[in-house]
């Protein structure tokens, strides 16, 4: 159980490319508060347990490896935080697709999500947090004052998924993106333990054919409508 905290926590969850990362961190910027990448977390364990060579299908040996893995952010100098798995900079290796499924598939493992939970926990510090993930309104701070999941549709997703990649010089192919982020989605929503849903509370934001700077404005005016001043 989560100790009982003040500290105000928005959450922003959603399927891949919906732009929890790009939303979530403009809004904590603009409110001066924590942001929190949980996926960077369950990507960091099955890079971790690439490179130690776990059998991804031994749960205990992928929990064993979740619990032991060093996870730390770092700020870089160009701005793009740096993600370091044991020490190691991984970050160029966090955002790969394959990184993506293979996050997915151990994050349907109840003792992998279990014992991420309190480092998750730890980022809910004053003066406010804003935590992107599948299950963070649901599961891991199921008291957090304001709740959004956002979504678009599977090809709009694909879209800027492929664009981002082909700017990082990774050359993919739109259709099997669009394949590989449907699946990814269907075995998210249909775990049986901490599924990606909307919270019952959460405002639902559909952004396809709607830009970053309206999707931040709508966010923000969430928050600031109800209570929130800066
Ligand atoms: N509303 C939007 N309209 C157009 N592009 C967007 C929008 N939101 C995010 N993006 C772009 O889509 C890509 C994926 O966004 P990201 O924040 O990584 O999504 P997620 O964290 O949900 O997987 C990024 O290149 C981002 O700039
Ligand atoms: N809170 C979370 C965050 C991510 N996961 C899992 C499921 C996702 O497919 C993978 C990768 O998540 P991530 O948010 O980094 O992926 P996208 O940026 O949305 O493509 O991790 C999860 O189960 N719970």
């Amino acid at each position: 159980m989560q100790p009982t905290s003040s500290v105000p926590v928005l959450t922003i969850d959603g399927p891949s490319g919906s732009g929890k990362g790009t939303i979530s961190r403009l809004v904590a910027e603009a409110l001066g508060w924590h942001y929190l990448d949980s996926g960077a977390l369950y990507r960091a364990v099955g890079v971790a347990a690439a490179w130690e060579g776990v059998d991804l299908d031994d749960d205990a040996a992928v929990e064993a490896c979740a619990r032991r893995t060093r996870i730390r952010f770092a700020d870089a100098p160009d701005g793009e935080p740096r993600v370091l798995v044991n020490d190691q900079d991984a970050t160029d290796q966090l955002r790969l697709e394959t990184t993506g499924a293979a996050a997915s598939s151990i994050a349907a493992k109840p003792g992998v999500r279990a014992a991420l939970v309190e480092m998750q926990h730890g980022f809910r510090q004053v003066p406010g947090l804003v935590a992107d993930g599948r299950d963070m309104g649901t599961v891991i701070f199921p008291d957090a004052a304001f709740k959004v999941f956002l979504t678009a549709s599977a090809r709009e997703r694909a879209e800027r998924r492929h664009k981002q990649l082909m700017q990082k010089g990774v050359s993919v192919n739109l259709d099997s993106l669009l394949g590989e982020i449907v699946a990814r989605d269907e075995r998210d929503a249909n775990r049986a333990v901490a599924p990606l849903r909307p919270a019952p509370e959460a405002v639902l934001i559909d952004t396809t054919g709607i830009g970053i700077e309206a999707v931040v404005a709508r966010v923000l005016a969430h928050v600031r409508g109800n209570g929130i001043t800066p």
